[in-house]
């Protein structure tokens, strides 16, 4: 049994602690941690069963936006008498206001009422966005319990917008986006940044501020025009009206000196404001997550069609160079106003030099056009593909880096990857000597001008017809405008730089999601599973909770191999009642694994149906085993993170530890348990030394923050770094044990496993479908016998490779040749609802073992 001490704290608090539990017996009913601690157990709990179960129909749902949509509730239990709770929507990815409409109120049940809606307007909004999501939490239950895990439920809504407009949605679903024109779409893409909320007056304030450097460029032109000709001109009769400081040259030069340094100041100043306005994060933030997003919805084709290296390229590196276009806009934006503005003054000091204001940008221009027609040197392939070839070949190689090892081609790996490398070194030669030739002209051209204008004009200064001060401005208004149209052209060149990862992106996003999929699933399970109540209860029969009947069902099931005409199974028709052990068998390639997907909805049907009640929570447990590379408990917990910080949770995962015969997991799971605990204490107690926050502390301390350390904290990084490395600690079958134990920790009501015993040997094997077998008859592992009744019943679909004449199992479904699928029992077992019925119309009671 597992022993928990006291700590009396320096305060006189008294905190519980959790020790190395060492000796958890195996059985059902296992005892609290703390002696005193009977919180989870006893009458108090016992009473609260009793009453009847509010929650949601489905832990998910999905919206369109600009419906009014409805979450469906339902009453599970007696129906008997007005019950009731508050509800409320929380925001998370989708924001009140701007996705939905923040509703709150009353749910009621009159007497015999077992079904409600909860209404919730759902914003239409003009601009795309990936799917974003709300939940809705009901609280307050009166006369009544909410279900434990269905008293909150995610509404996604689906955008049917195209990024990054609608206007050229046609093209982009014929997957013709190449086709549109790359500054439309760039437009486009501007126009979308500036509808991200706090962007449009960020852009506004940059664009009109960044001209203050164009202000200042002005100020040293005529100051310097100024000094020339009336500061140090002052004495002749035509300068002497003119200067700041009447009839005082030496202040005036020294107020002249004040501006210059005032302005630097100003632009230094603007220079924080813009930093700390980080227009450019706000859009790479808008863009990765909103690529994250999409990724994490996308369709089985679309993540098909992007390797892994593309998705890491796409979200950190291309995200990050189109967003830092909106920077290179603004400093085009901020050239051009210079480029106005010197001409300007030019024209304005001097009205003779038009003709060098129109020739010199006309010039440029039409260099500028040869350059980009290839007249003037021939543009040699861009480096990018190669880069990406590059890019993809070091991702490929790190994702298979045992297998190149283990077959001893590593030389030939260094060789494809050297290869690969100098193609593209040779390809970045050529661009460099492009960009030398043909960008020559425009640092020649400003000399041409100077030279031109000094040989010509130099004889007006002389005269005294032209002021030496505008003489001297000219000059320098040669070479700003010519450095200036350098600049321009560069900035254009950068933002030409943003289209390519801007279509990229735009193909990235607009790829498929599997959203649309989920809402017809969940309508047609939403839809079904009311049907089937409302059929059961017109006649409830003495079941206390009549809903636990709807089988699970197949409904005409067919499967058609994609890219083919062939179907892989036609027409299946089964049905298993809910908390059966459900083993599916059958040849290689008979189906299996298909139709395991199909049960947990991430393969859509050909056509039929898989019918499961829409409140059971479903969950897929792969063959292939993944570890997370976090702490112990965070992958324990991964299911459901917020159960950790229970304590009765935490002592149900060690249970499930133990009864797996998983004992390094178990030592690592108990050691991260007494770190985070101390840890947690040492923060306070150091929070008390530093500053006058009292023993209230502890309590105030967010739970989740205790248990899950927020990353970038201290305390994650020490956690993190005791226990770098414990994957490579366990064993392979320990490793298998541990991808199955974390679904039993999320405790889904249907739980699907494809080839759950494959990488295991036969005596884990058989202590896992122990496990499973106590899954599906206590209607969860190491939970209390006592509440059992009020659970829902556990259901397990498993594949096996090969029929193993397990007598733990309920139903073997069998596909036979000619994709059929037959039903057979298995060999009596005293656990199972077959051994006392042939029918498996009712849900099985077992009372323990
Ligand atoms: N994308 C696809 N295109 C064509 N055929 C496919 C595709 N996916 C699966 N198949 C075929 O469908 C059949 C069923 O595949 P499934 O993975 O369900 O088999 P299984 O019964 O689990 O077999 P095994 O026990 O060998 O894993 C196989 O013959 C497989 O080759």
């Amino acid at each position: 049994m597992g022993a928990c001490t006291g700590k009396s704290s320096k305060h006189g608090l008294t905190h519980s602690r959790e020790v190395r539990l060492r000796d958890l017996r195996d059985d059902y009913r296992y005892s609290p941690l703390n002696a005193q601690d009977s919180s989870f157990f006893g009458s108090s709990v016992a009473s609260k069963e009793k009453l009847d179960i509010i929650q949601f129909a489905a832990p998910i749902f999905v919206a369109e936006e600009g419906e009014t949509f409805h979450v469906h509730l339902m009453r599970l239990g007696a129906l008997q008498g007005r019950v009731s709770c508050s509800f409320r929507t929380e925001q998370s990815s989708g924001k009140a206001g701007s996705r939905y409409v923040h509703t709150e109120g009353q749910v009621i049940f009159e007497d015999g009422c077992f079904e409600q809606l909860i209404e919730i307007p759902i914003l239409e909004s003009p601009t795309w966005s990936a799917t974003l999501e709300f939940k809705v939490v009901l609280d307050e239950p009166m006369g009544c319990q909410l279900g434990k895990y269905l008293k909150v439920c995610r509404v996604k809504v689906i955008d049917q917008d195209t990024f990054p407009t609608s206007k050229y949605s046609e093209e982009i679903k014929a997957d013709s986006i190449e086709d549109i024109s790359e500054a439309s779409l760039f437009i486009e893409y501007m126009k979308l940044m500036t509808k991200v909320p706090g962007n449009s007056w960020r852009l506004a304030v940059t664009l009109l501020f960044d001209q203050l450097k164009n202000a200042y460029v002005w100020f040293t032109l005529v100051s310097s025009v100024y000094m020339v000709n009336v500061v140090f001109g002052h004495g002749t009769s035509k300068t002497s009206q003119e200067l700041l400081i009447p009839d005082d040259p030496a202040k005036t030069a020294q107020v002249i000196g004040l501006m210059y340094v005032s302005f630097p100041l100003l632009l230094h100043l603007w220079k924080v404001v813009k930093i700390k306005m980080d227009l450019n994060g706000r859009c790479k933030l808008f863009l990765q997550s909103s690529m994250m997003r999409k990724y994490m919805n996308y369709s089985d084709t679309s993540r098909s069609e992007v390797t892994q290296a593309e998705v890491v390229r796409f979200i950190t590196q291309d995200s990050a160079k189109l967003a830092r276009s909106i920077s290179d806009v603004s400093s085009l934006w901020e050239t051009l106003g210079k480029l106005v503005m010197l001409n300007y003054f030019a024209v304005s000091n001097n009205p003779d030099m038009t003709w060098a204001v129109i020739t010199m940008p006309v010039a440029m221009i039409f260099w500028s056009l040869m350059r980009e027609g290839g007249w003037v040197v021939a543009k040699p392939d861009g480096t990018d593909v190669f880069e990406k070839q590059l890019e993809d070949f070091v991702g490929i190689v790190s994702e298979n880096y045992p297998l190149i090892a283990c077959y001893f081609q590593r030389p030939a790996m260094n060789d494809r990857f050297a290869a690969r490398a100098a193609k593209l070194q040779e390809t970045e030669i050529p661009e460099s000597s492009y960009d030398l030739t043909s960008e020559f002209f425009f640092q020649w051209l400003a000399p041409l001008f100077v030279g031109c204008y000094m040989a010509f004009y130099s004889p007006l200064v002389l005269s005294g017809e032209l002021a030496l001060g505008t003489f001297l401005a000219t000059i320098s208004v040669f070479k700003e405008v010519s450095s200036n149209f350098v600049d321009g052209y560069g900035g254009l060149k950068k933002v030409r730089k943003a289209f390519d990862p801007l279509v990229q992106i735009s193909i990235f996003l607009n790829r498929s999601t599997d959203v649309a999929m989920l809402k017809m699933s969940v309508d047609n399970r939403v839809a079904e599973t009311e049907l089937c109540r409302r059929k059961l209860m017109k006649n409830p029969g003495d079941s206390r909770f009549p809903t636990d009947q709807i089988p699970i069902r197949l409904e005409k099931l067919s499967l058609m191999l994609p890219g083919t005409e062939n179907f892989l199974f036609r027409d299946l028709q089964q049905s298993v009642q809910q908390g059966h052990l459900v083993e599916l068998i059958g040849n290689a390639g008979s189906g299996k694994t298909k139709l395991i997907k199909l049960l947990a909805g991430e393969v859509a049907a050909s056509s039929g149906k898989v019918l499961t009640p829409s409140h059971l929570r479903c969950l897929l447990v792969t063959h292939q085993v993944f570890l997370m590379d976090t702490t112990p408990l965070q992958n324990l917990f991964f299911g459901d993170p917020s159960s950790v910080v229970e304590q009765s949770e935490r002592h149900r995962m060690l249970w499930i530890l133990q009864k797996l015969s998983m004992d390094r997991t178990r030592q690592l799971a108990e050691e991260e348990i007494s770190m985070l605990q101390s840890s947690g204490e040492i923060e306070e107690e150091s929070l008390e030394g530093f500053c006058c926050v009292g023993p209230r502390r502890r309590a105030e301390m967010d739970p989740m923050e205790m248990w899950m350390p927020k990353d970038g904290t201290q305390r994650a990084a020490d956690v993190y770094k005791r226990f770098k490395g414990w994957r490579s600690s366990l064993s392979f079958q320990e490793r298998a044990k541990l991808h199955l134990a974390r679904a039993l920790i999320m405790n889904p009501e249907i739980l699907i496993l494809e080839k759950p015993l494959m990488n295991l040997d036969d005596k884990e094997s058989e202590t896992v479908m122990a496990v499973l077998r106590e899954f599906v008859s206590n209607r969860g592992v190491a939970l209390d016998l006592e509440t059992l009744e009020y659970r829902r019943p556990r259901t397990c679909f498993y594949s096996a490779e090969r029929r193993t004449m397990n007598t733990k199992t309920d139903v073997v479904w069998e596909f036979k040749e000619g994709g059929q699928l037959v039903t057979s029992a298995p060999d009596a077992h005293p656990d199972s609802p077959m051994a006392n019925s042939q029918s498996d119309a009712k849900s099985p009671k077992r009372k323990g073992r």
